[in-house]
């Protein structure tokens, strides 16, 4: 089979592209290996499901039975995933131009895959070959892991029973996600930290503040713990591996198409997201950038933008990137720690507020969780924000408009005298951004 335009994998920047592609008239072809990851990670197994199961946790009351909840949240979870899943079959299989191929692709030569499905085989020639594979669980290679307590980020999404006694392996956004998430549903959770502290990159106060809310929902952590095999200790009953993602690159034939990997893995590209390989680029997850889904998205533009012969995007034009980890309450960043500015050389400003603190953003307080802090950097020279730590309900959706305001140049000033909605946590703006004072 010979297509114009051949996307492996149904990532995010991936199906967009096919999407707008198709829609145009375009030739594409989308190869998936699996039909229950139609639509990629994100909605399947990733931010979609464990922000359902989060939001479910969080509703639970102590009266509630947990294993009935966790089992009527899974069940929320999945007939939400279902219908996502089937929107997004329709999204490219109603479109004329668009080929959807059921199967595991391995390259076989430049720019030509094979897909095996079962015992069937076929092969495809393309001009133009988008790689957007994504990424798996790491599983650590200690003894124990095949354990079938062991559950990856995945597989817990299933468990049953519910973990009552978890014991998580890894302290980063899919740890502190998940520990939230199962202490909300009546588990006792530890998380075990590698590093010596949670967050090392992070300001401590703003670190420590988070280590305090998690902790007094009793959520508790051992740091400086490099867990070397598989332990479960006072009576645990399940482990969490949440020690990062592995690139799928093994077993995809890449050298064959002369795309090259860095020596983690990931394929190799340029800001443009082009591989070494003539007319491949490659998306999202697998090109070992920070993995988020909306920057898979927004590969999908610069990669887009190339196919269109306009060029005019490239990954070193992103500024002020959000995150948000969803923790309770979320943990939400922008730009640079207190002390990244200081060591950039900037005279800097700070404003610093616990949330229970904040007396004219009620809104926390009235969803019943003031806890908190949130944290402002503004260059004292300029006026402009160099970044910000959000530690507060709906900081997902705050962060959102500092991010904004920081890549419009928009001053600390103007955001402070803002007029904003009432009760809101962006309204937290007024207050706290009018008690900024040199650090
Ligand atoms: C538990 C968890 C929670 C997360 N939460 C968030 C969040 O809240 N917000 C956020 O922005 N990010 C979150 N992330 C990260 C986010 O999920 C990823 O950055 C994003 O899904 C990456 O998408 P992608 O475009 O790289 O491709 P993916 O969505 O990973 O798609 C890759 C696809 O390729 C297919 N594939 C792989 N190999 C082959 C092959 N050889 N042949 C054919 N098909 C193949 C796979 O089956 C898969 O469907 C989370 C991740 C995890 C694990
Ligand atoms: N809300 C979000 O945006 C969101 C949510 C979940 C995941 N993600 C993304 O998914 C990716 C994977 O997340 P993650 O949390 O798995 O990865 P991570 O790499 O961020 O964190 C994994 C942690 O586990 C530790 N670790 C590894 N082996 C260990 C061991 N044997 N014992 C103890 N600790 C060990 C590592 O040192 C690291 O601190 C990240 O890039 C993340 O940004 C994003």
């Amino acid at each position: 089979m010979q297509t114009d335009i051949l996307v492996i994998g149904w990532g995010k920047g991936g199906k967009t592209l096919a999407k707008t592609l198709g829609a145009s008239g375009r030739d594409v072809t989308m190869v998936e290996q699996s039909d229950e990851m139609v639509g990629g990670t994100c909605i399947n197994v990733a931010c979609v499901p464990t922000k359902s199961l989060v939001t479910s946790a969080s509703r639970r009351r102590e009266a509630d039975d947990a294993d009935t909840w966790f089992a009527e949240s899974v069940d929320r979870r999945d007939t939400l995933i279902e219908k996502l899943r089937a929107a997004n079959h329709a999204m490219l299989d109603t479109l004329a131009s668009v080929c959807l191929v059921s199967g595991r692709a391995t390259f076989v030569g430049p720019k030509r895959i094979l897909v095996q499905a079962g015992e069937d085989q076929l092969e495809i020639s393309a001009e133009t070959v988008l790689i957007n594979t994504g990424t798996v669980p790491a599983v650590p290679d200690i003894p124990g892991v095949d354990d079938p307590r062991v559950f990856d980020s995945t597989t817990i999404q299933h468990a049953d029973p519910m973990p009552k006694h978890l014991r998580i392996i890894g302290a980063g956004p899919i740890g502190l996600e998940f520990a939230g998430m199962f202490r909300g549903f009546g588990a006792e959770v530890t998380v075990v930290n590698s590093r010596d502290v949670l967050l090392p990159k992070e300001d401590r106060d703003v670190a420590e503040a988070l280590e305090a809310a998690m902790a007094a929902d009793g959520i508790r952590f051992v740091h400086g713990t490099r867990a070397d095999k598989i332990a479960f200790e006072d009576g645990e009953d399940a482990v969490l591996l949440a020690a990062g993602r592995t690139p799928t690159t093994s077993g995809l034939g890449l050298e064959t198409a002369g795309v090259e990997l860095d020596e983690r893995g990931y394929i190799k590209v340029d800001e443009r997201l082009r591989t070494s390989a003539e007319g491949v680029w490659a998306i999202g997850d697998i090109h070992g950038g920070p993995q988020q889904t909306y920057l898979s998205l927004d590969d999908s533009r610069i990669i887009g933008a190339q196919l269109s012969g306009e060029d005019s995007r490239t990954t070193t034009d992103r500024v002020a990137v959000p995150t948000t980890v969803f923790t309770t309450p979320p943990y939400a960043t922008v730009g640079m720690t207190e002390a990244e500015a200081r060591e950039a050389g900037h005279r800097i400003l700070v404003a610093k507020k616990e949330v229970a603190k904040i007396a004219a953003a009620p809104r926390p307080k009235i969803v019943g969780d003031p806890r908190g802090i949130v944290k402002f950097i503004v260059d004292a020279d300029t006026d402009l924000i160099l970044g910000a730590r959000l530690i507060v309900v709906d900081a997902q959706e705050l962060i959102n408009l500092i991010a904004l305001a920081m890549r419009a140049g928009v001053t600390a000033t103007e955001l402070r005298n803002g007029i904003w909605t009432h009760p809101s946590t962006t309204e937290l703006l007024n207050e706290v951004l009018g008690e900024l004072s040199l650090a």
